[in-house]
Order: C-alpha cells, then structure tokens, then sequence
C-alpha cells in the first residue's frame, strides 16, 4: 500500500548521499530530485511525484463530464490527464471514475477534479447523484452520431433537475477528426449552444483539438467567478471560446503571405 511512511522509506533508501533524515531535509532532497527531469524513476516514484504536484494548488473544482455512452468522455480525459488517446476496444464505464489534474489559470493553480461518469442509461440514476456538487459540466456529443446530438436537450433537462443553477455548462462536439463520417454540422451545435446559453466548441480526443482549451475556459471562468469579478464583465466563458477557437483556425498573417496558392 502506498503509504506516506512507505514513501518516506523509500526515500530514504534512494537518498544515499545525506545523512540527515529530518522530514525539511526529506522533503528538500525529494524536490530536488523532481526538479531532475533527465532522472530516470521507478513507477512508484513518479506516481508519488504527480500526486504530490497535484497536492499543490490555491483552489479546487470539481468538473463531471456527461453524454451518451461511446461521445468519448473517457478518451477526452484521457486526453487531458495524460496526452494519450487510446484507439481499439471500446470499454463502457460502470459507475463513475475520476482523475485529477492542476492547471495554471492567471498564476493561480487550480486543482480539477474530473469525473467521467457512464453514459448507459442504466447508470443514470447513479450518474445524477454527482451533479449536486458540480461547479462545471461538459457534455459531449459525437459528431458522428446524431442520435447523441439529438439526446443533448435531455441531458440539458436532467442538467437542470439535478445540478446548481449556476453550474458552468460547456457543449463539446467530439470527434471532430472524423471529417468523413459527420452526421452532425459545426453550425447545428453552435445554434444548439446559443438557445440554451452554454459555451460550444468541437473537440477530437484523437487529435487532441481544444481539449486543453475546454478545460481550462472552464477553470478561467470559475476563477473569475469565485474572485467577484464576474459582475464587472472582465471575463465571459462563451466569448473566450469563441476568440480562442477562431485564433487556431486562423493560419497567423506570416503563413497566409508565404503560402503559394
Ligand atoms: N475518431 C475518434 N474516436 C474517438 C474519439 N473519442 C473517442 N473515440 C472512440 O469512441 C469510442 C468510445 O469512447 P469512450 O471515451 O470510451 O466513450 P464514453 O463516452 O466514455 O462511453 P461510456 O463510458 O459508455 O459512457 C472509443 O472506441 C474511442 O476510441 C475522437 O475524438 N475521435
């Protein structure tokens, strides 16, 4: 078991080179040993590591992640937690999970606490359970599979029965990569947004577009709502997206002047 007495154990095998064992000079040599990222680590040290760099952070929030079953909510965490998309067997999540990661927002690290939740309709009752306490929701739908658009206002009604009034709401449009295969149109998910005044953009887990990006707009949007300044305009979630979205699509102005048309 990984135990706060086992790591320091190890720690003080893998320390060789001091002989103090006070818990300052501990955690001074463990420090400095993340600061070395050419080191190599044994898997017990890096998880060690990460869980202790998530440990850091000035506020935490707790994220859910809704849709159909098989939009990609597991493999857009994936994505995000761990840069990895993982293409083959398609696995439902039973229940719940959860992951955590810290993002810088404006020099404040904000700690998102994320939870995949299973899209099958046999765990919804279970599923609801979690919105209570949920500062943002990103419900997804495949871009692919209109069926999982047309749910969207269900998840929207089930969203208002059982979540806060002021939870942040993101519509994310996924598999954006399967050009080939889309059933559903970029503009039908952003007139769907409009009506229901929630933030929109299209994500690929595969590819990795605006995956970051909806995570930390979310993050943005509840840091400035917690510092009091939503009132005074400074920052608007929807806005953000859409200028951030529209920058990546646009190729930079040196592009544009050295490309042979
Ligand atoms: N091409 C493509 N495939 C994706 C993308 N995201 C997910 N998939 C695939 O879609 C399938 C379902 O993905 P999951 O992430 O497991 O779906 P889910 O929403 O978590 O499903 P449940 O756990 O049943 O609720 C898998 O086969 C993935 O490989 C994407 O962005 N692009």
């Amino acid at each position: 078991m990984e135990t706060e007495e086992n790591y320091r154990k190890i720690v003080r095998v893998t320390s060789k080179k001091s002989e103090d064992h006070s818990e300052a000079n501990e955690e001074k040599l463990w420090r400095n040993s993340v600061a070395s990222e050419e080191e190599e680590v044994d898997p017990y040290t890096k998880r060690r590591r990460e869980s202790v760099k998530n440990d850091v952070y000035d506020m935490c929030l707790k994220v859910i992640l809704l849709g159909d079953s098989g939009v990609g909510k597991t493999c857009i965490l994936m994505r995000f937690r761990d840069g990895l998309f993982l293409s083959g067997n398609f696995i439902s999540t039973v229940g719940v999970d959860f992951r955590t990661k810290v993002v810088s927002v404006d020099n404040t690290k904000v700690k998102l606490q994320i939870w995949d939740t299973a899209g099958q309709e046999r765990f919804r009752s279970v599923t609801h359970a979690y919105y209570r306490d949920a500062h943002a929701l990103l419900l997804l739908y495949d871009v692919t599979n209109k069926t999982s658009f047309d749910n969207i206002r269900a998840w929207l009604g089930e969203i208002r029965e059982y979540a806060q009034d002021d939870v942040v709401i993101m519509l994310l449009g996924n598999k954006a990569d399967c050009g080939g295969e889309r059933a559903v149109r970029r503009e039908e998910g952003e007139r769907l947004a409009r009506e229901y005044n929630v933030a929109f953009m299209e994500t690929s887990a595969k590819s990795g577009q605006n995956v970051e990006l909806a995570f930390v707009a979310v993050a943005r949007e509840l840091k400035y709502r917690q510092n009091g300044q939503r009132d005074s305009n400074k920052f608007n979630v929807q806005d953000y997206v859409r200028e951030q979205t529209q920058k990546s699509q646009c190729p930079p102005l040196y592009d544009l002047i050295n490309t042979n048309y």
